[in-house]
């Protein structure tokens, strides 16, 4: 399968790609109020991405017509230090973009897979299609909580899933994960791969090399516009 046309942006520092990537993001969703009068963006979190929340939350939009979502969730409440939730609310959703409105994927469910049925609905309700869809990559080629051992990475990565949210059991990701199915990823009308450093580097040119089998080259095989790869050292 011939892998998706890709763009690479390539930025001299991480306060530049921020500034590349809210400017650009921020199009897209006021491009999509323009035309539907509401827009989407799914967020991922861990370490990277701060700098952009923090620039994109300045960016001068109709907010109130934006819902933010996750592109996935530890299985931990908002106050915990590892919640993605707590890292949008203290990141994002200020200045500008306090206006906007969230959709979270963690829920005081028993369990992960009660949190994920309800997740994959309340997604579907008020989050379906993406506009954007923001993703990280962490070292092992994961992307989204689509880790390598995770015992059902094929049912993440199935692209005729039906499934909006489905949860996560992997070692490396620490806690349970929730995190949006591969296609829910792949239809978005945006789709951006937010990585720094040359070692992230290295291992986004592995996955997109022939045979690989990491799980992020699943998404540049089916997503539906070219991945924007924004990339500084
Ligand atoms: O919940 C998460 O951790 C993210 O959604 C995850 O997919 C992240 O994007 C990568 O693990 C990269 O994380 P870093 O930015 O910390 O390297």
């Amino acid at each position: 399968m011939d892998v998706a046309a890709r763009s690479w942006h390539e930025f001299a520092s991480s306060e530049t790609l921020a500034l590349g990537l809210s400017g650009t993001v921020a199009k897209v969703l006021g491009d999509a109020i323009a035309l539907r009068g509401k827009a989407t963006i799914a967020v991922s979190g861990g370490t990277t991405p701060g700098l952009f929340f923090r620039t994109l939350s300045r960016e001068k939009l109709d907010w109130a017509k934006v819902t933010v979502t996750l592109i996935d969730e530890r299985f931990v409440p908002a106050d915990s230090p590892r919640s993605n939730a707590g890292l949008v609310a203290a990141n994002l959703l200020q200045h500008e973009a306090a206006a906007a409105n969230f959709v979270g994927l963690y829920s005081e469910a028993g369990n992960v897979q009660s949190a994920a049925q309800r997740a994959n609905d309340s997604i579907a309700r008020s989050a379906l299609p993406l506009d954007a869809a923001i993703l990280g990559m962490g070292g092992d080629g994961h992307t989204a909580s689509f880790f390598p051992d995770a015992g059902n990475l094929a049912a993440l990565l199935d692209p005729a899933s039906k499934s909006n949210v489905l949860p996560v059991h992997a070692a490396s990701g620490i806690e349970p994960r929730l995190t949006l199915t591969l296609p829910r990823i792949a239809e978005a009308g945006f789709v951006a791969l937010h990585i720094e450093g040359v070692e992230k580097r290295r291992v986004l040119e592995a996955a997109l090399g022939d045979g690989s089998h990491l799980p992020v080259r699943a998404v540049f095989d089916h997503a539906k516009t070219p991945v924007q790869v924004f990339w500084t050292l």
